[in-house]
């Protein structure tokens, strides 16, 4: 009889996975990171392929659903509020890995997670709000043809940077009236420009949501598996569940909030993964075109490939 251990090593699935497994490896070595890091980066593709199958095969479903409202809660409180977030729950699951007698190589994993935050935020802050002025995304979108169109004069501010607009697009036409003259611009951010209810059109716009979605879940999850493998995460949510039925049971909700955001942050990290490529995955349905998104995934992987090398 063959040896048992035989059968596995020659069936062929075994024979694909190892490839693949040879294949992340090699990757992973190039760009000079571990393959849980590869594996968290290679998820976003998927999820803009999904969100684009999604558009292709139900146009209207898609289209017509709450999240695709720019005001749904989501966006509107924590999306566009989403550094912020992400930096309360880092902080909060910090703090907790600290007090974490369980946790090993804690200094050096603090630090060098701290630093990595602090990169990553500067990486945020230049892409998403300013960088020398207009932040990153907004050169971008300049530079490669675009404009605040359609400002009317009412609503003008600093209007040495506007020029009158002497033509009309034809896009734009439904929000312009025959009695106004409309200025545009494109030395303005995209923030100045909502700000004065103008246009943001006619460049290549890399998707804001985008890149703070991949760029925070990157990190969280990374950082997460930093200090703990899948064994103790699994006894502290096991731990989670018992303490939480012990307080429910007994009507003690501060004590259940206190032990959530102090004791168990990991459960308030996981799910603010969970939203946020929820989130990320609406974003790809419906806003912006697929190279946009693209970019904006592109401009998150620059931030943490860098931040990975610390
Ligand atoms: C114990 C932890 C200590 C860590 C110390 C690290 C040291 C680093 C210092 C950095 C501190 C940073 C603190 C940051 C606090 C905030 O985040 S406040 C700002 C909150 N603002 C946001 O979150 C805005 C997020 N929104 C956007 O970026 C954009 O709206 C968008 C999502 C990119 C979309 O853009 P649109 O123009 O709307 O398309
Ligand atoms: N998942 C989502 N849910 C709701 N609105 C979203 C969204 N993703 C993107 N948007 C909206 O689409 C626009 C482009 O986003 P971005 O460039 O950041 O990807 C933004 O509109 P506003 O800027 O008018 O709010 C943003 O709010």
């Amino acid at each position: 009889m063959p040896p048992v251990t035989n059968i596995t090593q020659t069936h062929p699935i075994a024979g694909h996975l190892d490839m693949v497994n040879k294949r992340l490896n090699d990757i992973a070595r190039r760009l000079k990171i571990n393959k849980l890091e590869l594996l968290i980066m290679l998820t976003y593709p998927v999820i803009i392929i999904l969100g684009q199958l999604i558009w292709l095969v139900a146009p209207a479903e898609s289209s017509m659903n709450y999240f695709t409202s720019k005001k749904n809660i989501f966006n509107v409180y924590f999306v566009k509020q989403g550094w912020f977030w992400t930096t309360m729950v880092f902080g909060l699951f910090l703090f907790s890995v600290m007090r974490d007698s369980t946790v090993v190589r804690k200094q050096h994993g603090v630090i060098s997670c701290v630093k990595k935050f602090a990169l990553i935020t500067t990486c945020w802050f230049f892409f998403s709000q300013w960088f020398l002025g207009m932040p990153i995304m907004d050169r971008i979108f300049v530079l490669t043809g675009g404009s605040c169109y359609n400002v009317s004069a009412e609503k003008l501010k600093n209007s040495e940077y506007f020029k009158l607009m002497d033509f009309t697009i034809e896009d734009l036409a439904e929000f312009t009236n025959q009695d106004n003259d409309y200025y545009y611009s494109s030395s303005i951010s995209s923030r100045q420009c909502k700000s004065m209810r103008g246009r943001w059109y006619g460049g290549h716009d890399p998707s804001g949501h985008v890149f703070l979605l991949s760029l925070s879940t990157t990190f969280l999850m990374t950082q997460l598996f930093e200090f703990y493998n899948s064994i103790t995460l699994r006894k502290k949510l096991r731990q989670f569940k018992i303490d939480t039925e012990n307080h429910l049971k007994n009507r003690e909700f501060v004590p259940f909030l206190k032990s959530l955001f102090l004791d168990y942050p990991i459960v308030l990290l996981l799910m603010l993964v969970g939203l946020w490529l929820w989130m990320l995955l609406n974003t790809t349905i419906y806003f912006h075109s697929l190279l946009e998104n693209l970019a904006g995934l592109f401009f998150s992987y620059l931030a943490s490939l860098l931040s990975f090398q610390i």
